[in-house]
């Protein structure tokens, strides 16, 4: 079977954020009441969403709802709010996988959800607490990736740049629904494809498979694994690019999120700040130390 692992794309802040990581999209001067959308959601509730944080600074989502191929419900988006911010702490961090129970991705929004979510001002509270929180995952300082097997479809496709197994699909089915992306996800797509595919992508509702993924630029790489251990796969891949310490390995992610969505001044001075961070820290000194060779 294979595998296309999606690197996420690396979004980038400026420098206030680098600090206190608290900034996000959305908050009470755009209209957005947090407290009240949160309550609305708690009504809907299955599912779960489950963080692993390994010793080895890789830590594991889980979107787990399979009864209902693991579409997030009310509950679920508020968890995943409350996962990144645990994730956003965590010091010891290096790398992310999210993926998805029983070899299915995610199905995008719980319907009944949707039904019951019946206003455009609710709608669009829904989108700014996904959008607040998937800026957010994107923006952790930790080398991540999702991957598919099974679906991602609607909001399960507007979730981190993904991995697809060669039976997965992406799909941006909600055209079909009368709708367009909310979670930020053609935000994203235009970033990662360009406007072209992405158009293409979303006004045609395409199924994205493994190889069109691939000549889209969407996969980064392709793993040929069994179902049963394609997460050790995962693991095995993203650890190519979180070796060394934890302070370097989010420093590095600093750098490129800074870099990516400042204007070069900003993001000039920001690399400076996250230099000096690592300057002389343990790492640089236990590489002076060794005077290392890189082979
Ligand atoms: C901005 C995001 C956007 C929004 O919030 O507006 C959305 O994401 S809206 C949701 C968009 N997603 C969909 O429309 C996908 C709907 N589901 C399907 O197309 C299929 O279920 C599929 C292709 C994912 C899997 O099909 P398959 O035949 O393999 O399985 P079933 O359809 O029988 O599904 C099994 C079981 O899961 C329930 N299910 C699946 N998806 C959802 C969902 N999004 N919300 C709620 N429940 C879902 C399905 O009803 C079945 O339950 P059962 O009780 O057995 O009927």
């Amino acid at each position: 079977m294979g595998i296309f692992l999606w690197r996420r794309t690396i979004s980038t802040l400026n420098i206030r954020w680098l600090h206190c990581r608290c900034l996000t999209l959305y908050n009470s001067s755009h209209g957005y009441d947090e407290v009240k959308i949160k309550e609305k959601l708690s009504r809907f509730k299955g599912g779960s969403i489950n963080l692993s944080k390994m010793d080895n600074g890789i830590a594991e989502l889980c979107i787990n709802n399979p009864a209902r191929m693991n579409a997030f419900t009310g509950t679920m988006m508020i968890e995943l709010e409350e996962r990144i911010s645990d994730l956003e702490s965590w010091h010891d961090g290096k790398g992310l996988i999210v993926y998805g129970a029983e070899n299915t991705f995610c199905s995008g929004s719980d319907l009944n959800a949707v039904k019951a979510i019946s206003t455009p001002q609710e709608g669009m509270m829904m989108c700014m607490l996904m959008q607040n929180t998937l800026t957010r995952l994107q923006r952790l300082p930790l080398i991540s990736l999702a991957f598919i097997q099974g679906k991602a479809l609607g909001g399960g496709a507007e979730l981190p740049q993904l991995v697809i197994s060669d039976e997965s699909e992406v799909r941006f089915v909600h055209k079909q629904m009368g709708l367009v992306p909310g979670w930020g996800g053609a935000a994203r797509l235009i970033e990662i494809i360009g406007s072209r595919h992405a158009l293409k992508l979303l006004s045609g509702s395409l199924r994205v498979n493994p190889v069109h993924a691939l000549e889209l630029g969407l996969a980064d790489d392709i793993i040929s694994t069994g179902v049963d251990d394609s997460l050790l796969e995962a693991h095995k891949w993203i650890m190519q690019y979180t070796k060394g310490s934890a302070d370097v390995n989010q420093a590095v992610k600093k750098v490129i999120t800074s870099g990516r969505e400042n204007i070069l001044a900003d993001a000039l001075r920001a690399e400076k700040e996250i230099f000096g961070n690592v300057w002389g820290g343990p790492a640089n000194l236990q590489a002076l130390a060794k005077g290392t060779k890189h082979k």
